[in-house]
């Protein structure tokens, strides 16, 4: 469990995070999307304790990372996935991480193995890929066989393999119970790995809902239909609640599906020579509102009113 409460962090003139409050629970995958800048990593480091707060809180399971008995148990992250000394092997690398956070050597191999680099454990980290070497981060995260998982950008720079690779793990992490929170720029990966989307434009909090209500809400379609009649159809529509607007050779139909629009033109006895659902893409919803996610928060009462969410 991930708890971030009114978080601002600044850094000089310059705030990352400006009073972000959301949640993030066990059993599920929740995704942490928003445009480059808005404040992603900062959260994932002031989480890890890697960074102070300037106000406000940051928990995991409820304790301050500091105050974690046992951090490498209960929280494990891929920040980084450049972050292993090139000379060392990979098997070395693990060993140090496992050392120095009371982890038992044991777990060294079974890591490995899980992330499917126990073939090249020996080899030097210098010499791996992108891909290798963004397993070997998430080997990392695991170490402490940890109940939450932090993982910032994990697909960027991963071929296709690699991507797959890393939306499997994320999903049977979650299904294990564990609280999984994943970072990235990209809507349509978001789309494929989360269960809840918690989304951020400029530091600040656009929005925090399941997945599915946020398609709901932001995918907008219309059926565009083809007709020699279009006034008649038009009004018949307008009756049924639908928005109506004149185009090129027929209608663009707001607020109903094309099964309800050929029924209207059935009914009103109205010939159709085509019928096509337009639906617009949920990326460009989400581009639009993380461009003015400024004014949208501001908008529904600022910071304070996303605190009270
Ligand atoms: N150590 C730092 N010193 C100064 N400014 C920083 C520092 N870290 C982050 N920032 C600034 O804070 C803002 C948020 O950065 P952050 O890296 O958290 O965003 P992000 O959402 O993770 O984006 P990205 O995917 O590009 O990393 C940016 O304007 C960034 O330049």
């Amino acid at each position: 469990m991930l708890t971030v409460r009114g978080l601002t962090k600044r850094y000089g003139g310059v705030t990352a995070v400006d009073g972000l409050t959301f949640e993030v629970r066990p059993g599920a995958v929740t995704g942490f999307l928003g445009p480059n800048g808005a404040g992603k990593s900062t959260t994932m480091r002031v989480l890890l304790g890697l960074d102070r707060p300037t106000s406000g809180e940051a928990l995991v399971n409820g304790r301050r990372y500091g105050d974690l008995p046992r951090p490498a148990w209960e929280v494990g992250a891929l920040l980084d996935g450049g972050a292993a000394h090139p000379g060392r092997s990979a098997w070395a690398h693990l060993l140090a991480l496992a050392r120095g956070s009371g982890v038992p050597r044991r777990r060294v191999a079974e890591v490995l193995e899980e992330v499917g680099l126990a073939g090249v454990a020996g080899r030097r980290v210098g010499g791996f890929s992108l891909g290798m070497r963004q397993r070997l981060g998430i080997a990392g995260a695991l170490l402490g066989d940890p109940g939450v998982l932090l993982f910032d950008e994990p697909v960027n720079g991963l071929d296709m393999d690699g991507v797959l690779w890393v939306r499997r793990l994320v999903r049977t992490l979650a299904d294990e119970g564990r609280t999984v929170f994943v970072s990235s720029h990209l809507m349509s990966e978001m789309q494929l790995v989360a269960d809840r989307l918690v989304v951020v434009a400029g530091g600040r909090l656009v929005a925090d809902a399941p997945l599915s209500e946020l398609v709901a809400a932001w995918t907008r379609s219309r059926v565009v239909v083809r007709t020699p009649d279009p006034g008649v159809l038009a009004e018949r529509l307008r009756r049924d609640g639908a928005g109506v607007e004149a185009a090129d050779g027929g209608l663009v139909v707001h607020g109903t599906t094309a099964e309800a629009v050929g029924d209207a033109a059935h009914r009103a006895g109205v010939r159709v020579h085509g019928l096509r659902l337009e639906e617009a893409s949920l990326e460009q919803a989400y581009l639009e509102l993380t461009g003015t996610g400024v004014e949208y928060a501001a908008g529904r009462g600022g910071r304070d009113g996303q605190e009270e969410k």
